[in-house]
């Protein structure tokens, strides 16, 4: 069981403060859904929580040990990370690429042992591509390559999971299929954070919604707590009305606000 602590983090990019100050605890056996408008910030937080971008200020500490100071294969054993808008560039099986998920055990992806061959199977099988094993990953479509590399992540079978727009490029029930394969990792004790754009979605499947704003930590909680309309207008920039429909959050977008 991994906690994820990230305290007074700031991360500068070049001359740009992209983060400021951020204080955020996340616990094992919850799905966190990081929101917030295009430019907030989401994905540089997640790559600092990864250990792939080096705070200016603070720091992201794994059971009280800083990312930044781990070694890059007890981080990768630790760490998950699912980039976004990832791709392949060579003709390998789907079962191999999802197999590179056992590189930080050790495993070689031709040579797994069972453990290994189950936690590639598993991970196919939460995706929703079992059957595809044998076809070449450059022979996908966008929304089957994308479910391909999120099984890459679930193989490594890692305390944490970082994955940034899993469901962007996924058809409804794909993007179904995949967020109850992120609750289900989360269920079974892993630390996921997931970047999530469908407010919707996120209210649906979130334990606790994470809203970046500005590069601040603009407000956090359950989703009902997080999910206003005073929010999606001041954060969101959108009108937006908010209802409950059998004990379930609706978010509806009406119509941009005028830049303040
Ligand atoms: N290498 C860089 N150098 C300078 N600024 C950068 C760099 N990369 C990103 N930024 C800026 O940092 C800010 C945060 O970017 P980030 O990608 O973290 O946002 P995001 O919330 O993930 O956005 P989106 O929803 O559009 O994916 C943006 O304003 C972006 O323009």
């Amino acid at each position: 069981m991994m906690r994820l602590e990230i305290s007074s983090l700031s991360v500068d990019l070049g001359i740009r403060r992209v983060l400021q100050g951020i204080d955020l605890s996340l616990e094992p056996g919850r799905l966190t859904a990081l929101i917030g408008p295009n430019g907030a910030g989401k994905t540089t937080l997640l790559r600092a929580m990864a250990g792939l971008v080096r705070p200016s200020a603070g720091e992201v500490a794994l059971n009280g040990i800083a990312v930044a100071r781990m070694g890059a294969s007890e981080r990768a054993r630790s760490i998950a990370y699912l980039p976004q808008g990832g791709g392949v560039a060579w003709p390998l099986p789907v079962a191999s690429v999802v197999a590179l998920g056992r590189l930080p055990h050790g495993e070689e992806p031709d040579r797994l042992p069972a453990h290994g061959r189950e936690a590639v199977a598993a991970a196919l099988l939460s995706v929703g591509l079992r059957g595809f094993e044998t076809r070449p990953a450059t022979a996908l479509s966008g929304g089957e390559r994308a479910r391909m590399l999120l099984a890459r992540a679930f193989a490594t079978q890692a305390p944490v999971l970082l994955a940034d727009e899993p469901v962007a490029a996924l058809d409804p029930r794909h993007q179904l299929i995949v967020l109850d394969g992120l609750k289900a990792h989360a269920r079974a004790g892993a630390t996921v954070v997931a970047i999530l754009h469908d407010l919707n979605l996120a209210a649906r499947f979130a334990d606790r919604i994470v809203l970046l704003d500005q590069g601040k930590h603009e407000a956090s909680g359950p989703p009902k707590a997080v999910l206003t309309e005073a929010r999606l207008a001041s954060s969101f920039g959108i009108r937006a009305s908010v209802a409950t429909e059998e004990g379930r959050l609706l978010v509806v977008p009406h119509s941009p606000l005028p830049d303040a």
